[in-house]
């Protein structure tokens, strides 16, 4: 067993390691998107994920699904093909690095045949939405990036004040007007998510547009000008009509659908139970139990309808923050009655 000390001290010693590959890691992406010849230079050994018209190829493995990164070199060999090899300094972005220190990029093929494309790299090209539940922690939030980043690309292709094309930079960091010496950057939608609680009940809603049963957290865009407490406070107030009274940060993630947007999570109170439905917005809001979404959160996938034909309640699936949000306030209760005891 370590003594205090030297528990301390290898403690620092991993600290500093990890540390310094971290760094090593940020500053080497940092120099990919600032700089046109390294990055240019780095796509000659970087490894692709490939896309077309925004959906990512995935090669099926048997229980699972994958989506394979490509070589430069065996990229190049299948664009040459086609004759487009250009496209990959055009098209690419860089999406991150890998462990072994090399760049990887995300690359859109969606001018070239897909049927084509999907036997030349054995895979098909899969709506992300579709098939996001079944993917690992790591590569959903790669492909998330890498399709939103290729969206924003898409979309940017104009200078919105000129009219006049816009040209990428080589790592796909920003996009330039030339005309006008306008630079534009990728851009996410803040949006707030929040569990709305009262004593030892929480809040969820649904959308009519939700799958049968599915109940969430309540969620809003930020307004142009809005602190995030702001939002919370407005987006509660406007949707069920309550007045928030206490707010806790949770965790943040970006949500690819459908544009990109980054989620803040937090914990709010309120004092008051009754609720003002806002059904512009919502087709149903209700307080829920502890057993009630221990119950709710034990479905893995989406449930068959009863004999009756209603729904039982689910929560939205790991991958979204919600998820997250409503497992916490779930362990703190059970925390809070084991206090009690
Ligand atoms: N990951 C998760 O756990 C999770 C859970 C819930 C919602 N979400 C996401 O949060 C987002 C916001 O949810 P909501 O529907 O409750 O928002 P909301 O309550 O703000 O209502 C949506 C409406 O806001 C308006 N709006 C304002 N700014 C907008 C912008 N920048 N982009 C699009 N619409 C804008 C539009 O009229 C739109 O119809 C959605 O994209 C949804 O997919 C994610
Ligand atoms: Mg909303």
């Amino acid at each position: 067993m370590l003594s205090g000390s030297s528990f301390i001290y290898t403690f620092r010693t991993l600290h500093t390691r990890l540390c310094s590959s971290y760094v090593k890691h940020a500053r080497f992406l940092f120099d990919l998107k600032e700089n046109d010849d390294a990055c240019r230079q780095e796509l000659q050994y970087g490894s692709f994920y490939l896309f077309h018209n925004l959906s990512p190829l995935f090669r099926n493995l048997g229980r699972s699904f994958c989506s394979p990164a490509v070589t430069t070199s065996d990229l190049k060999k299948i664009l040459a093909g086609y004759g487009k090899d250009e496209l990959i300094i055009e098209e690419s972005v860089l999406i991150g690095s890998s462990g072994l220190g090399r760049a990887e990029f995300a690359i859109d093929l969606g001018s070239l045949d897909k049927s084509n494309l999907e036997k030349d790299f054995s895979g098909k090209f899969t709506e992300l939405r579709k098939i996001a539940m079944q993917l690992t922690e790591n590569e959903l939030p790669l492909l998330a990036k890498a399709q939103s980043l290729l969206r924003w690309h898409a979309d940017h292709q104009y200078c919105s004040r000129t009219g006049k094309p816009t040209q990428k930079n080589v790592s796909g960091s920003k996009r330039t007007c030339h005309t006008g010496g306008l630079i534009y950057y990728p851009q996410m939608s803040p949006v707030v998510i929040m569990l709305v609680s009262y004593k030892n009940r929480c809040l969820l809603a649904r959308q009519n547009s939700y799958p049968a049963g599915m109940y969430t957290a309540l969620s809003g865009f930020c307004d142009i000008g809005e602190t995030l407490e702001e939002t919370v406070r407005r987006e509660v107030a406007e949707e069920v009509g309550l007045d928030v009274e206490f707010l806790r940060y949770s965790a943040s993630q970006h949500w690819p659908f459908p544009n990109s947007s980054l989620m803040v999570a937090c914990h709010a109170t309120v004092q008051q139970e009754e609720i003002s439905l806002n059904t512009a917005e919502l087709e149903s809001a209700r307080w829920f139990t502890l057993g009630e979404l221990e119950k709710a959160l034990q479905w893995k996938q989406i449930p068959e309808k009863e004999k009756d034909g209603t729904a039982p309640i689910w929560v939205p699936p790991k991958i979204a923050i919600a998820h997250h949000l409503i497992q916490e306030w779930v362990q703190e209760q059970k925390a809070n009655l084991q206090e009690d005891q």
